[in-house]
């Protein structure tokens, strides 16, 4: 579904060019949950923002579904980190999520009927008419996600949504995700630094370079599914996994500082 062929981005800024992303390949399949961890700086955000037609990337190819993707793409929803800068603190639970689709749905009961679905599948049904501010961290994020159900993507982006909270509601959320990608048949590429959270939720993890990014290895990730936070983490593969990925990613910074 989602294919990329020698993605790589450059910045040009006043000071000379940055090179981000140098050469990524990498395929999500139909259904299909992968992860991407990399090293702090390694361009990420900067593939996935290019990934998501956010920003023109500058050698390569990116395709959904067989479309080339050069700007954002109706079938893709990118969920960000920094959810207190993505929602707008004026507007209701109900008004966050209904904003991005005013344009794109032009029956109001069809809107109405995306965003109510959204906010139950997040568990949110009961928040509408609250404002994010009198929501907790997990609450907000959780708005942020029905945001992007919204659209009815067939594919979720998330840019490590889940690092500014605490370590209760981050399992809340990641069973949340998996719940969600589960009941919707949803694809997903979900970036994290955490080694824990990229094998937990993934079919396949990613391993990115340090900057500029390449992919260094592909791990299939042979879990049971549905997954659990005490009895997935317990398993003997899950430990094997964590010691395959952390070598990996020390060997990245380490190089990185060098
Ligand atoms: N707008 C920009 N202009 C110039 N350089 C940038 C810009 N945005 C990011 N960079 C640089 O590109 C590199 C990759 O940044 P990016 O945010 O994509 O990395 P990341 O892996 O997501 O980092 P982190 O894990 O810390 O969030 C960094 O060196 C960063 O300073």
């Amino acid at each position: 579904m989602l294919e990329v062929e020698g993605l790589g981005h450059v910045y040009r800024t006043a000071s000379g060019e940055v090179e981000a992303v140098r050469q990524v390949d990498l395929t999500v399949a139909e259904g299909e949950i992968v992860t991407l961890v990399g090293p702090s700086g390694a361009g990420k955000t900067t593939l996935l923002r290019s990934l998501a037609g956010l920003l023109p990337y500058s050698r390569g190819e990116v395709r959904l579904g067989g479309d080339v993707v050069r700007s954002p793409h109706p079938d893709m929803a990118l969920v960000f980190q920094d959810y207190t800068r993505s929602l707008m603190p004026w507007a209701t639970v109900r008004q966050n999520v209904l904003l991005p689709i005013r344009k794109k749905v032009r029956s109001r009961a069809e809107r109405d009927a995306r965003v109510d679905a959204a906010l139950a599948e997040v568990g949110l049904a009961d928040a509408a008419d609250r404002y994010p501010w009198q929501l907790s961290g997990g609450m907000q994020q959780r708005v942020a996600l029905a945001r992007g159900l919204a659209y009815r993507p067939k594919m979720l982006l998330f840019d490590e949504p889940f690092a500014s909270v605490d370590a209760q509601t981050r399992a809340d959320l990641e069973d949340l995700v998996l719940d969600v990608c589960a009941h919707l048949r949803m694809t997903a590429l979900f970036v994290t630094h955490d080694i824990d959270e990229a094998a937990y939720l993934a079919d396949r993890i990613v391993v990115v370079s340090h900057r500029p990014s390449t992919v260094r290895a592909v791990l299939d990730v042979d879990l049971p599914r549905p997954r659990d936070q005490v009895t997935t983490k317990s398993l003997p593969a899950f430990a094997e996994l964590r010691s395959r990925i952390f070598p990996l990613l020390r060997a990245e910074s380490a190089e990185a500082t060098a």
